[in-house]
């Protein structure tokens, strides 16, 4: 597995001391609001789970399943809603919790679908960017690294399922998804 990372972008104590940064912050900023935290399955799982331990105020999470890019290292563009939340958002304040925004097509559609189903109001927070690739106009609120324009994965990022599980983000050998 290791042998399939061209290089490494950022360690695991870089993540986790942008993680504990991220979640001070969170917690000044949703302070007496209870937000519901909406992790963004698969990719997301790793940043939330580490997320939410540095977050110091009351909140709640929950679970949605979205997927666009399957076995490939491009977004189809159709964004699916696998699994949907199992509580209302009506009148929450509602934080998104995203691995990365490349495209932006998944949060766009997600986000569309949250300010729908009327909640109070939406966040985002993304451990990476990539800020190159996108083909709709869309930041998030809090951002931890801005990435170069590469295939990228670990620390709960994917290439067909594999590579969720290392503590890094790294660059995937081209030679990998090519043949
Ligand atoms: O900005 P975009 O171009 O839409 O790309 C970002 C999305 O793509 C990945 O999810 P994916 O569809 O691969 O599902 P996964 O999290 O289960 O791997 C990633 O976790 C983001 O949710
Ligand atoms: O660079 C990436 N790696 C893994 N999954 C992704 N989903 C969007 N961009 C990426
Ligand atoms: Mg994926």
């Amino acid at each position: 597995m290791l042998n399939d990372i061209q290089e490494v972008l950022y360690d695991a104590e870089q993540i986790q001391a942008k993680v504990r940064e991220m979640g001070e912050k969170l917690s000044q900023d949703f302070e007496g609001r209870d937000p519901l935290v909406i992790c963004i399955l698969k990719g997301a799982i790793i940043f939330m789970s580490d997320l939410i331990k540095e977050m110091t105020i009351p909140l709640e999470i929950d679970f949605m399943a979205v997927s666009s890019y399957g076995q490939s290292t491009k977004s189809s563009g159709v964004v699916k809603i696998i699994k949907d939340l199992d509580v209302s958002v009506e009148g929450r304040d509602v934080l998104i919790v995203e691995d990365i925004i490349d495209s932006g097509l998944t949060l766009s559609y997600l986000i569309d679908v949250l300010e729908r189903r009327n909640s109070k109001s939406v966040t985002v927070a993304t451990l990476f960017d990539k800020p190159a690739r996108r083909t709709v106009d869309l930041e998030a609120d809090y951002t931890g690294f801005t990435l170069p324009d590469e295939f990228v994965v670990g620390y709960g990022l994917d290439f067909a399922e594999r590579y969720r599980n290392l503590p890094f983000i790294g660059v995937l050998k081209p030679e990998v998804y090519e043949k």
